[in-house]
């Protein structure tokens, strides 16, 4: 019996972002949203952060040389079928990553991650600033409704000319809402109901990586949220109810 082709060549991604010893979020939650999708994980970190379900403790920061040594060792080596972009930690990084991706036509899914679902401030505001340039050449950036607004809200991306999809997890209300903005094309909404749980640790860097993941696998940008929903939904219902705060999804147990 012959291999299916997937199996001999898995979308190669790499995951740029910072490290949660919890488990639940950041480059953790990135390698096991992209295995359990069939996909082949590769890390270039940024940080590493102390973090549990009740906060983070401590953040250390990496050179920007490091975080671009790391891309670089991928990209030279494996090859890179699509990136996500996470938690940056300083401005530095966010310039060099920019500089390192500008042109290479990989798609890159950027989450502009600012603070942790426990409420901890994960970038400054000269990174946010930052972030301008990863914006643009995203092919999504997938801000929640916090971030969105710290971005300026959807006129000033809309002036832009940002492709992104606004978040509703972190918004009040039975139905969560995800709005697809695509420059010069229709909104598309999906709304489905709110899955009641406090184990929401990781929904964006879960989201974000599973879209990243199904567009290496060569998958359109529609139908890549869409799987990339379901895969939170099924995680998010899978959580195995960790920790005292806001607990981790189940990864593990999405088949
Ligand atoms: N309680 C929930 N029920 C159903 N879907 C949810 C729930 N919470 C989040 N989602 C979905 O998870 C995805 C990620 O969105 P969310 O707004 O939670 O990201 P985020 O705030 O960036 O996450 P993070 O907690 O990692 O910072 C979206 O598709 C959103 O609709
Ligand atoms: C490292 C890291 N990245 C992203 C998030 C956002 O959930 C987090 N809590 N920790």
């Amino acid at each position: 019996m012959s291999t299916p082709a997937r199996i001999l060549s898995p979308a190669r991604v790499l995951s740029i972002a910072g490290s949660d010893s919890s488990g639940g979020a950041g480059i953790q939650a990135d390698i096991k949203t992209i295995t359990m999708l069939g996909g082949f994980a590769m890390t270039a970190v940024t940080a590493i952060t102390a973090q549990n379900t009740c906060g983070v403790t401590m953040v250390e920061t990496l050179s920007a040389d490091m975080v671009a040594a790391q891309i670089e060792a991928c990209v030279n080596d494996i090859g890179v079928d699509a990136v996500k972009i996470g938690m940056l930690g300083s401005a530095a990084i966010a310039e060099r990553v920019a500089d390192l991706l500008e042109g290479t036509g990989v798609p890159v899914v950027f989450d502009p991650v600012m603070v942790a679902t426990s409420g901890s401030v994960l970038a400054d505001a000269e990174t946010i600033a930052a972030f301008e340039r990863l914006m643009k050449l995203a092919c999504l950036t997938t801000p929640n409704v916090g971030e969105l607004a710290a971005l300026g809200g959807d006129a000033a991306m809309n002036a832009r000319g940002i492709a992104y999809i606004a978040k509703g997890g972190d918004a009040t209300g039975e139905v969560v809402e995800d709005r697809l903005v695509l420059p010069g094309q229709e909104v598309q909404v999906w709304t489905a109901p709110r899955i009641e749980t406090r184990h929401t640790h990781g929904t964006g860097c879960t989201m974000s990586s599973a879209i990243a993941v199904l567009l290496g696998q060569g998958a359109p940008l529609v139908e890549a949220i869409e799987d990339a929903r379901e895969f939170v939904r099924a995680a998010l219902l899978a959580a195995p109810g960790f920790g005292a705060g806001h607990g981790p999804m189940g990864h593990h147990a999405v088949r």
